[in-house]
């Protein structure tokens, strides 16, 4: 008897609890990517119709998590996909990455996670794989300003190795659990005002107790994924307008335009 093994056969299903059906909200709505209370209208029609390209295929999105050492990069991880806590502190060398799988609004979607180091002397190894990032999250410690002054300087560099018109930006704060709610009020208005300045969606989380983490990363993987397959309708849109193009190239109006581009590819 044989047996087929298809690559579909192989990964286990998606986690029940990986399974994103609404959009999740914004921690804040001043500092948000957009408030929109639903998905947009297109992407859930091309949901529906299955219609998502790439997506959902063999589409994976990239997403690099960068900051200060110590900050809690790490932890946010590791609380999200193996909701475990760690309260020794061990530096990354380098890199490490997770990959972490979703259903959203019915299609598979997956978020590669590369945890980076922040130590100044494994930063130059851990920026090698900055490149390709779809998402960059920046994260500070809520209870430390110096690292929240320092996310100039991560944003900067992840952002000479990726397209700045491209890339979706979260900034978050950690450790929630260890300020008080006057000292966390604080740093908030600063934060917020980066984010803004920076067009970054903020969030305040906790590792330790969970707080927001789970949304958060859910929110990433949604807006993630909503840009992915609207950028694949814009594709097949360009292939659409194309066609028309070729169809009606008797018209006089498409004959000049193909007449002055010419030159060019014959040269
Ligand atoms: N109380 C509290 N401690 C935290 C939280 N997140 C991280 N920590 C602690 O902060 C320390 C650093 O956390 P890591 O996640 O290893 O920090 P990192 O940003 O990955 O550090 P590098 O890998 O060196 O860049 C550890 O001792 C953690 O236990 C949190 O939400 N609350
Ligand atoms: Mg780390």
């Amino acid at each position: 008897m044989s047996v087929r093994i298809s690559a579909m056969s192989v990964l286990p299903p998606v986690r029940r609890d990986r399974i994103i059906a609404q959009l999740p909200q914004y921690f804040r709505k001043e500092a948000a990517l957009h408030t929109k209370e639903d998905f947009n209208n297109k992407v859930k029609t091309a949901c529906q119709e299955q219609r998502t390209g790439t997506v959902g295929r063999f589409k994976i999105s990239k997403v690099i998590v960068v900051g200060d050492l110590a900050v809690g990069k790490t932890c946010l991880i590791n609380r999200f996909c193996k909701d475990a806590f760690d309260k020794n502190y061990k530096a990354t060398i380098g890199v490490d990455f997770e990959m972490e799988r979703f259903e959203v609004l019915g299609v598979p979607f997956s978020l590669q996670l590369w945890d980076t180091a922040g130590q100044e002397r494994f930063k130059c190894i851990a920026s090698t794989y900055y490149r390709g990032a779809q998402v960059v999250i920046i994260v500070f410690d809520v209870n430390d300003v110096a690292s929240l002054g320092h996310t100039r300087q991560w944003l900067e560099d992840a952002l000479k190795e990726n397209d700045p018109t491209a890339v979706q930006l979260f900034l978050v704060g950690t450790k929630k659990d260890l300020s008080s709610p006057a000292q966390y009020a604080q740093i908030e208005q600063d934060a917020l005002k980066i984010a803004k300045e920076i067009s970054a969606e903020y969030w305040a989380v906790s590792s330790l107790t969970g707080e927001n983490v789970r949304e958060f990363f859910f929110r990433v993987a949604s807006l993630a994924f909503e840009t992915n397959v609207l950028a694949e309708l814009e594709k097949s849109g360009t292939r659409q307008i194309g066609d028309v193009v070729r169809i009606n190239s008797n018209s006089s109006n498409v004959h000049t335009t193909s007449k002055k581009k010419q030159p060019n590819c014959c040269q």
